[in-house]
C-alpha cells in the first residue's frame, strides 16, 4: 500500500482507508488510501473509468464502499461540484433561485457565495442563458454556500477552453486563500492545475503513484505533456498502468522519490 505524504502534525480533514468500491461484479477501486489536510489542494488524475468519480462519491456518502472506510470528523463540512448537472433549459429559473434550492438560503449568503465564485453580478441571470464558464462558477457558488472546509471538484472545467479553465483554477486558489478550505479535485488538465496543486494522486483502480507536483513533473511522461501537447497528456495518463511498479515513497522531508 502506498504511504501517504502529509506532515503528521497537520490536521487531516478526511481519511480514506483501504477503500474498495464495486458495482456488482465490477470492482472499480481496490485498497485506496489517502488523506486530505486542512487547506491543501490535492489533484487526482487518472484515465477514464479509473474510479475517480466513484471515489469522490464515496467521500460524500453517495456510494457505499465494499471494503474500507471514509473517516471524516462530524464537524467537517464538504462542498461538492459534480462533473455535470442537467437543468431543464425550458425551465425559467434565476441563478439566485437555483442557489436557494432545495431549502431557503438567505440572499446575503447567495450573494456572498457568488462573490467568492468570482461572479458577483449573476444573481438575476437566467440559468439557461449562462455560458459554460458562468455555469461552472454558479455550481462552485452552490458548493461554497455551506462554507465548506473541503471542496470536492469533479472535472469542474469540462467543456471550458484553456483560458476558461485556467481562470477557473485561479478562482479556486483565490477561494482557498480567502476561506482556507482544502480542495480535492479531479482534473484531466494536469498541466493547468500543476502549479496550484500541493499534491497529485494518480488513480487507476488503485493509487498508482502520488507526490508533489514536481515529482510528477519530472516524469518523462509529464515532459512529454509539455513538449507535445495533447499527445503528451495521453502519454501521461497511460503511464504506469500496464506494468507493475513500486510506489513513490516519502522521505523524512515529506518529499517523494521514485522507489523503482
Ligand atoms: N452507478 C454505477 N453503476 C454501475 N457502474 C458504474 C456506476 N458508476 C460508475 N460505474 C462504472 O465504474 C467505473 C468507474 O467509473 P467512474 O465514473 O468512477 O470513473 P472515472 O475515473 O471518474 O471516469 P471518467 O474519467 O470517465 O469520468 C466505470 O467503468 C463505470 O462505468
Amino acid at each position: 500500500m502506498p504511504r501517504m505524504c502529509w506532515e503528521p502534525g497537520r490536521m487531516s480533514l478526511i481519511s480514506v482507508e483501504n477503500l474498495s468500491i464495486g458495482y456488482g461484479a465490477n470492482t472499480v477501486l481496490s485498497h485506496v488510501s489517502l488523506s486530505v489536510n486542512a487547506g491543501e489542494i490535492v489533484t487526482i488524475v487518472g484515465p477514464n473509468g479509473s474510479g475517480k468519480t466513484s471515489l469522490l462519491r464515496a467521500i460524500i456518502g453517495a456510494v457505499q464502499p465494499t471494503k474500507g472506510q471514509v473517516i471524516r470528523n462530524a464537524d467537517v463540512r464538504i462542498g461538492y461540484v459534480p462533473q455535470k448537472l442537467h437543468i431543464d433549459p425550458t425551465l425559467p429559473m434565476t441563478v439566485a433561485r437555483f442557489l436557494a434550492l432545495p431549502r431557503g438560503i438567505s440572499s446575503a449568503a447567495i450573494q456572498d457565495a457568488l462573490a467568492h465564485a468570482g461572479v458577483p453580478n449573476l444573481a438575476t441571470a437566467q440559468m439557461s442563458r449562462l455560458s459554460g464558464g458562468q455555469f461552472q462558477r454558479v455550481l462552485l457558488a452552490r458548493a461554497l454556500i455551506g462554507k465548506p472546509h473541503l471542496l470536492l471538484l469533479d472535472e469542474a472545467t469540462q467543456g471550458l477552453d484553456q483560458p476558461g479553465s485556467a481562470a477557473f483554477y485561479r478562482q479556486i486558489e483565490t477561494v482557498r486563500q480567502q476561506t482556507g478550505c482544502a480542495v480535492l479535485m479531479i482534473s484531466h488538465e494536469l498541466h493547468v492545475v500543476m502549479s496550484a496543486s500541493d499534491r497529485v494522486i494518480c488513480l487507476n483502480g488503485h493509487v498508482c503513484c502520488e507526490g508533489a507536483p514536481e515529482v510528477v513533473a519530472s516524469a518523462p511522461e509529464y515532459r512529454a505533456l509539455f513538449g507535445t501537447g495533447t499527445m503528451g497528456a495521453l502519454a501521461l495518463y497511460r503511464h504506469d498502468h500496464d506494468h507493475d511498479h513500486h510506489h513513490h515513497d516519502c522521505d523524512e522531508h515529506g518529499q517523494t522519490e521514485a522507489a523503482e
